[in-house]
């Protein structure tokens, strides 16, 4: 593809070289680079790409994009295109070159700190079940119709987002459902995407390491609604103190849901129980098989964004009634001793104080909760005092453990976990940093009628330990406990 077309839409400052070079491929890593490749040099958390334009002219790039002053000599085979921000051209230029696929598709984006993944995934269900080619990109992996494959990211680079997109396009889907997280906003991967609409579930604390305090990590959420075009929609949750915060900017059609006030789509909760709910949406009843006020909010975004993308409310209904929960949210497994394992994905405070309250409430004190729980390294570090003391208030026992530690010392993380108990807590709670050994004992710990909770890592099927990914899966060790039986 010629230069000129690729950065049609970008702010550039000054081209030096031949605007119409023909470009071979496209990357923001020097290490991919290959003869004609176009090298966008991104700064990034731990290295800035601008140091890598020797490295990529070396392996013959023929275009390199920056927007930082360059020290380096021009070399007159090469095009240097200077522009105003580089992240921003990286996603204007993969949007380009996969011939802007989110134009050709309807793009539904979810972001919140808890709840995108069962969204977007629900979502996606309701319309392949309602016979419409769709796609998902979601931090469970990404679906291009029935096709699935394996995913990185919860919201992937530009250049891999978009060459997806692009594979949905081709396989004739209608629409796409997709995650997207702060850190994709922050570093412009989403920008330039036309979206047909987004949705927000909620805001707590998270991601305190990436971003300077909560109000910056809400404004990020919230330049997404920001960006909505007209003619798009924005819907919220209004029971969350920001969900109105979120469309004060918005240019898009403005829709509410709510369990608590007047809003566009409605819920109530009539019973909860192991199995699922029974609720009513906008006045209808119907039974569905989730647990959790939480996932009344979800089924209420899925619900409403259905609607709002032109399903009928009917069908709609009859298809939630089906659905079952995603992979490692709220997943039950039952023990041949009567007791039952829950394995969910809780990794922040107020997913681990949702999903404990839940099953306190259906439990109502017929049954023990016991709860194995870690925090992720390398990740904020704020949440492991807030969520230690969570897991101790919503349980009879708690087993803390290992989750992803990543490159940091299991102990140190388990000790800043510890800092949130006071020592009466701390001597009656059990700390094995071995995951499996920590699953077992609270295995061992159980009795009839008693719930065990595994918290934070939900579907992952790997332990990532300084660097290295290790086969790991919460719910095959339950099995394999319960199957020993
Ligand atoms: C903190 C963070 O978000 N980092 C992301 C970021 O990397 P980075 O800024 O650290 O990149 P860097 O290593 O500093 O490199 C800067 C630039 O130099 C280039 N480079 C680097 C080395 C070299 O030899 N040559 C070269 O050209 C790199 O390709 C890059 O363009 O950009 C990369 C490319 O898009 C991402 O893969 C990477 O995700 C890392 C692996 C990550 O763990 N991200 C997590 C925190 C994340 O994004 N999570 C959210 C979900 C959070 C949630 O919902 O809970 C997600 O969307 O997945
Ligand atoms: N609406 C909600 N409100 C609060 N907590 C929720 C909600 N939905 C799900 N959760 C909790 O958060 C966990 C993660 O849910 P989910 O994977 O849907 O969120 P996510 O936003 O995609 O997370 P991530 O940021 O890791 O991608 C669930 O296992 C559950 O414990
Ligand atoms: N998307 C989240 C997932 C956290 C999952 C938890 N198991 C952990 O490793 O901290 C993150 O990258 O922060
Ligand atoms: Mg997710």
């Amino acid at each position: 593809m010629k230069l000129s077309k690729l950065i049609e839409g970008c702010k550039v400052i000054n081209i030096r070289g031949d605007k119409d070079a023909e470009v071979e491929s496209i990357t923001s890593d020097s290490r991919n680079v290959v003869k004609g490749s176009l090298f966008i040099a991104v700064e990034g958390i731990f290295t800035d790409g601008h140091s890598y334009i020797g490295k990529a002219i070396e392996q013959d790039a023929t275009v390199v994009v920056y927007d930082k002053p360059l020290i380096e000599e021009y070399f007159s085979r090469v095009t240097y295109v200077q522009v105003e921000e580089s992240s921003e051209a990286l996603a204007q230029i993969a949007s380009e070159w996969f011939g802007n696929p989110s134009q050709l598709i309807k793009l539904v984006g979810v972001t919140g700190t808890n709840g995108k993944t069962t969204i977007a995934t629900l979502l996606y269900r309701i319309f392949r079940l309602s016979g419409y080619p769709s796609g998902l990109l979601s931090t469970v992996g990404n679906y291009v119709n029935d096709e699935f494959y394996q995913t990185t990211h919860t919201t992937l680079d530009p250049i891999s987002l978009n060459s997806y997109l692009r594979k949905m396009v081709d396989a004739g889907c209608e629409y796409a459902f997709m995650e997207v997280s702060s850190h994709a906003i922050h570093q412009k991967r989403v920008h330039g995407l036309l979206f047909a609409g987004g949705i927000f579930t909620n805001l707590t604390q998270d991601h305190l390491d990436y971003h300077s305090n909560m109000l910056e990590y809400r404004n990020v959420k919230k330049s997404f609604f920001d960006n909505l075009p007209k003619d798009t929609f924005a819907l919220t949750n209004s029971d969350d103190k920001n969900g109105l915060v979120m469309l004060q900017n918005t240019k898009a059609k403005k829709y509410t849901y709510s369990l608590r006030s007047m809003a566009d789509f409605k819920a109530r909760i009539f019973e909860k129980h192991f199995d699922g709910s029974e609720i009513e949406i906008n006045g209808k009843a119907l039974s569905v098989q989730f647990v959790g006020v939480f996932n009344v909010y979800n089924l209420l975004a899925v619900y409403g964004a259905s609607i709002l993308l032109g399903l009928e409310e009917e069908e709609v209904l009859k298809i939630l009634s089906v659905l079952k929960p995603v992979a490692g949210r709220f997943q039950t497994i039952r023990s041949p001793k009567d007791y039952t394992a829950v394995v969910d994905y809780a990794h922040t405070p107020d997913a681990l104080t949702n999903v404990l309250s839940s099953i306190n409430e259906v439990l109502s004190g017929n049954g023990k909760v016991i709860t194995v729980v870690g925090c992720g390294g390398n990740r904020d570090k704020t949440k492991r005092p807030i969520m230690a003391r969570e897991a101790v208030k919503g349980s009879d026992r708690v087993v803390f453990t290992s989750d992803n530690p990543r490159f940091e010392d299991p102990m140190d993380i388990l000790n800043d976990m510890l800092a949130g108990l006071t020592e009466e807590e701390k001597s009656s709670a059990l700390t094995i940093a071995d995951r499996r050994e920590a699953i077992k004992t609270a295995c061992a710990l159980a009795q009839p009628g008693d719930v065990i909770l595994i918290a934070g890592k939900g579907h992952e099927d790997y332990q990532e330990v300084k660097g290295v990914k290790h086969h790991f899966d919460d719910k095959e060790e339950v099995e394999k406990i319960f199957s020993a039986l």
